[in-house]
């Protein structure tokens, strides 16, 4: 399921060497996430995890700020705890054609931690056929709470034959046919149940009591992720969430951000058997497809520009690769203006803020890089929390990044610009205008590209036509042939 596999790897970009065979993506964009699914077997009793431990609102006004204005100078990073709250802030509830979900109960700001949670059944990577051992030795209120989430049997997984394969002794006389029958249905359900209700946990997969609740949306309001620190995993919301809401997140972590409508329903229906109608998927205008590919060539690009592309490719040749350091920069905040724009507010959002203050540092821009930074170390802890210490031990965190910032500008003679001081007036109307520019920068990209598809649909509308023509021309020289060798056999040939 959608992941940012542990949270000491978040910050790598786009993996351009790795390649998975089980999500169709674009070839530039690779997907480490394993993809599975199901159907509800016991609404009544599903969802109410005893491990669950609410909290309350963290949310600043602060961060609410900076998530409607992304690029805002008026930003102060605070880095404070949700304080805990034993209320519960969502209930599992029936949904029409999504089976069981979780609704916020009331208003949840951003930045909430809404679920912490332990493990179900955990299991190795690529260890699906051996569920069936960890799974028969679950307690029996564990087997009931995993037996009343949500079966489905992905086809390519070919759970019948992983079962036999592995799981029976085929030299073993004692079992009877009815027997062996009945084991392998049980070993199906167990596969199909982990298969679509897994999320990645460290470096294996499990499944959770309230968390495996979560439907999936293309502009999910809520972050999983497993968290080391504290060995659990926590579902945060990335933006307010209004009372009765779904909370959703997204089953195509990563840079499944980036892929458009059809390959988004090529994966989800055949890892998890729905096809999804969030908002971004229901857009006929082709605006949201038309912005994530977009959003992909930058991300793409950017990181070619900062680390070099693949072995072999010139990348120059690359589209989106920058030409210079100052056009990265303004593609790095394109980048975060339309992941914004388009609703998606979690970590590719941290890798977007982080690429532009890289860029600027590189730039020698040091105010600049030291605010995008600290947009950065926003958005990880409205979706992370401030448990991080394994983010801090990696050095892969924003706080880490603003150290190393901040070491930047001492050798450079500069002091830290302050990070508390909440922007006045004029500077949330600089901040507007700013953010006006980039937005009307975006907009040009989007229409740009739209132009360019659109001249790319003529040229292959032409292009058909001519060869309609030529068979059409083919067609009428050989009736005519035919016709003439009708009137006049003795010439035939
Ligand atoms: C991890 S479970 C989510 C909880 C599940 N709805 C339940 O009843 O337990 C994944 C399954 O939920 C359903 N689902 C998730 N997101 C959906 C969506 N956006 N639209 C329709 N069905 C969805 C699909 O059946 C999918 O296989």
């Amino acid at each position: 399921m959608a992941s940012d596999g542990t949270l000491s790897h978040i910050y790598f970009f786009v993996n351009k060497d790795s390649t998975t065979t089980t999500t169709p993506t674009k070839e530039r964009i690779q997907s480490p996430d394993s993809h599975s699914l199901s159907r509800s077997a016991s609404p009544a009793s599903a969802g109410s995890s005893d491990n669950d431990s609410g909290s309350g609102s963290s949310s600043s006004s602060a961060s609410k700020d900076s998530a409607l204005n992304p690029l805002a100078a008026d930003f102060a990073p605070t880095f404070t705890a949700a304080p805990p709250t034993a209320t519960k802030l969502y209930e599992v509830r029936e949904i029409a054609g999504k089976g069981l979900g979780l609704f916020a109960t009331s208003p949840i700001p951003r930045g909430t931690c809404i679920i912490s949670e332990k493990p179900l059944l955990r299991i190795s990577e690529n260890a699906l056929h051996l569920a069936w051992g960890p799974y028969c030795r679950l307690s029996n209120a564990d087997k009931k709470a995993f037996d009343a989430l949500h079966f489905y049997s992905p086809p390519h997984l070919h759970l019948e034959d992983a079962s036999r394969m592995q799981l029976i002794d085929p030299t073993d006389s004692s079992m009877d046919t009815e027997d062996v029958d009945e084991l392998v249905a049980d070993q199906i359900r167990v596969m199909g149940t982990f298969a679509c209700n897994n999320f990645q946990c460290g470096t294996g997969l499990a499944v959770f009591a309230t968390t495996s609740r979560l439907n999936h949306s293309c502009v999910p309001n809520v972050h999983h992720s497993f968290n080391p620190t504290i060995g659990q995993q926590t579902v945060y919301a990335v933006r307010d969430i209004a009372e009765g809401e779904e909370l959703c997140t997204t089953y195509l972590g990563g840079q499944g951000v980036y892929y458009v409508r059809a390959q988004r329903i090529e994966i989800l229906r055949g890892s998890y058997g729905f096809t999804c109608l969030c908002a971004a998927c229901a857009d006929v205008t082709g605006g949201s497809d038309g912005r994530r590919e977009v959003m992909g060539g930058i991300a793409y690009g950017l990181q070619c520009f900062q680390y070099g592309g693949p072995a072999g490719v010139e990348v120059q040749q690359i589209p989106y690769v920058p030409r210079n350091p100052a056009e990265a920069l303004k593609q790095a905040e394109d980048l975060v203006c339309m992941l914004v724009g388009e609703g998606v507010l979690s970590i590719e959002l941290c890798k977007a803020y982080r690429m532009a203050s890289m860029v600027a540092l590189n730039m020698r821009e040091y105010e600049r890089a030291w605010e995008y930074a600290c947009h950065e170390a926003d958005v990880e802890r409205t979706c992370l929390g401030s448990e991080l210490q394994d983010l801090v031990r990696s050095g892969a965190g924003a706080t880490c990044w603003i150290e190393k910032i901040r070491v930047a500008l001492v050798k450079a003679g500069r002091a830290p610009p302050a990070v508390t001081k909440r922007g006045g007036k004029t500077e949330r109307q600089k901040a507007a205008k700013r953010e006006k520019k980039m937005r009307m920068r975006v907009e040009k990209i989007a229409e740009k590209e739209a132009q360019m598809k659109s001249e790319r649909e003529v040229a292959k509308e032409v292009k058909a036509a001519e060869k309609r023509a030529k068979v059409e021309a083919q067609r009428e020289e050989e009736r005519k042939r035919r016709e003439y060798d009708a009137q006049f056999p003795g010439l035939k040939g």
